[in-house]
C-alpha cells in the first residue's frame, strides 16, 4: 500500500542573462528562480494496482517517483509505502520497490548485462537459488538469453530496456516504479513491455506506477489514472471515467488529454 500525504517539493533555479557582462555579474550575485516541482500531492494505492501517472513535460512525474523511490527528500509532506518512509528507512524500503528510469541506465556500461544482474544480486543480498529462478523467469518472459553475455553499451535500446526491467526485478519487489519505460522503442519491444508488465502484475499481484508519454501504454495497462500539472494533482480516476471526458465520440485518448491539458492551463 502507498500513501502519499501533501508532498511538497521546490527546486531553487539559478538564473543569469546571456551575455559575458552577465556572468561577470551572477558571479558575484547569484539571482535564483523556484519551481515548485510538487505541490500538495497525494494519493493512495492499494496492492496490486496498475496507475497510470499522467501529464505534460515537466509536471512533476519524475519528481514524484524520486521522492517515492527515497531519491529525492520533499520539502513537506509525508509518504508511506509497506510502513517505509522512503527518504529515511530507504535499506529497507529498496527491498521493497524496483526502478526503471527509461531515460537513464542501472546497468553498467562495459560489462555483459549477466555480470550487472550478479552486482545487484550482491547488493540487495539475493540468495542464490532465489536469484537463478527469478533470473531463468525472467530471462524466459523477456526473451534475454541471446543479450545476457553482451555488454549494456552494445545492446539496442529495446533490448536493453527489457535488461534494465529484469534487473529491477531480481530482488522481486511488490513494487514497480516505470518512468518512460516505452521511450524510444518499436512496437515489437513496446508490446513485450506491455505484455510482461501485464503479466507480473497478473502473476505476482505487483502495483505499478508507470508514466508516459504514450497513451497506448495507459489504454493497455492502466486501470488507474492520475493526471500531474504544474505540480498539482487535477484529476484520479478509473479509466474508464478518463474515457468518459471525451468531447466527441471519435476522441483519441490524446485528444481527451490535450482538451485536459488545455481546460487546466498547463
Ligand atoms: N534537480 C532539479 N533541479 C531543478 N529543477 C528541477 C530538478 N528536477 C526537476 N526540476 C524541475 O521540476 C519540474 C518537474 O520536473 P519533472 O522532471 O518531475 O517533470 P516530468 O513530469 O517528469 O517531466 P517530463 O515529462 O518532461 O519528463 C520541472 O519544472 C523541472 O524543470
Amino acid at each position: 500500500m502507498i500513501v502519499v500525504e501533501h508532498l511538497s517539493k521546490t527546486f531553487k533555479i539559478q538564473q543569469r542573462e546571456a551575455g559575458f557582462q552577465n556572468a561577470v555579474k551572477s558571479f558575484f550575485k547569484r539571482e535564483y528562480r523556484e519551481i515548485r516541482a510538487l505541490n500538495d500531492v497525494s494519493f493512495t494505492i492499494p496492492d496490486g494496482e496498475i496507475v497510470g501517472y499522467i501529464g505534460p513535460n515537466g509536471a512533476g512525474k519524475s519528481s514524484t517517483i524520486k521522492v517515492l523511490s527515497g531519491i529525492l527528500t520533499p520539502d513537506s509532506g509525508t509518504c508511506q509505502i509497506n510502513g517505509n518512509t522512503p527518504w529515511k528507512n530507504r535499506v529497507a524500503h529498496v527491498k521493497d520497490i524496483g526502478v526503471v528510469f527509461g531515460q537513464r541506465s542501472q546497468l553498467w556500461w562495459d560489462i555483459p548485462v549477466i555480470d550487472s544482474f550478479y552486482l545487484l544480486k550482491d547488493i540487495y543480498q539475493v540468495p542464490e537459488n532465489v536469484f537463478q529462478e527469478t533470473l531463468r523467469d525472467l530471462s524466459q518472459m523477456l526473451n534475454l538469453s541471446d543479450v545476457l553475455k553482451t555488454p549494456t553499451r552494445q545492446l539496442s535500446l529495446g533490448q536493453r530496456m527489457r535488461c534494465e526491467i529484469a534487473a529491477s526485478l531480481l530482488h522481486r519487489p511488490k513494487i514497480l516504479f516505470l518512468d518512460e519505460p516505452t521511450i524510444g522503442l518499436d512496437a515489437i519491444s513496446k508490446v513485450a513491455v506491455r505484455d510482461f508488465i501485464t503479466k507480473i502484475n497478473k502473476e505476482f499481484q505487483t502495483t505499478v506506477i508507470l508514466t508516459t508519454h504514450d497513451m497506448q501504454d495507459i489504454e493497455k495497462l492502466a486501470t488507474r489514472i492520475i493526471l500531474i500539472g504544474k505540480g498539482t494533482i487535477l484529476l484520479d480516476g478509473s479509466l474508464a471515467e478518463f474515457k468518459a471526458l471525451k468531447q466527441h465520440e471519435e476522441d483519441t485518448l490524446d485528444e481527451i488529454l490535450v482538451n485536459l491539458y488545455q481546460k487546466y492551463d498547463i
